[in-house]
């Protein structure tokens, strides 16, 4: 018996159609990613791909190592700043650069998130010249608007990923647009 999944594909024969292309694939990785952060209202991922499609390095939203995140709170409002996740969390793309010691220059990011001034400035920093996001949410935030303008002024390229994606459901956890 095998456990591999039952590979289903419209026309065997049709090798430009049988496979999911680079974007569905590496969009696909970041979604899965993001599927392994603990916060509860919006988990993000991020995938760093260098220009021979090769994954530089993964991340998602969660608490810097070394701290117990079940100390932390995962709220986004409470009675101050500081009993809410935002001063604490370490954003999904933040640890995809940190994540490796590789060389980032002339990468790209897929991202299921937009990435707010801070990772922005992070991206650019670390030489990555493509940002492909997934969801703009919060696309009329002040960081979401510098974030814009940093990219522009440093030449990084960004596109809004309009593809298919996968429908992944592990029971508990899934993703589902
Ligand atoms: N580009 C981004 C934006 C946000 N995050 C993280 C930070 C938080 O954990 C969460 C946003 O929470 P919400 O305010 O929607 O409850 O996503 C990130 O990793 N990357």
């Amino acid at each position: 018996m095998s456990n591999l999944p039952k590979v289903i594909v419209k026309d065997k024969e049709d090798i430009r159609t049988n496979h999911i292309n680079w974007d569905e694939y590496f969009m696909s990785i970041a979604i899965l990613s993001s599927l392994r952060s603990k916060d509860t209202s919006t988990k993000v991922g991020a995938a760093i791909v260098s220009d021979e499609h090769k994954v530089l390095s993964l991340g998602y939203n969660g608490m810097p190592i070394g701290i117990d995140d079940s100390k932390i709170p995962w709220a986004r409002e409470g009675a101050s700043e500081l009993d809410t996740k935002y001063p604490y969390v370490c954003h999904a793309e933040l640890n995809a650069i940190l994540n490796t010691e590789r060389r980032l220059k002339g990468s790209t990011l897929y991202v299921t998130l937009f990435p707010c001034n801070e990772c922005a400035k992070a991206v650019i920093q670390a030489g990555i010249k493509k940002v492909i996001f997934l969801d703009d949410k919060y696309h009329d935030k002040t960081y979401s608007i510098a974030s814009r303008k940093l990219f522009e002024m440093a030449g990084v390229e960004t596109s809004q990923y309009l593809g298919r994606v996968p429908l992944i459901d592990f029971g508990d956890v899934k993703y589902e647009l």
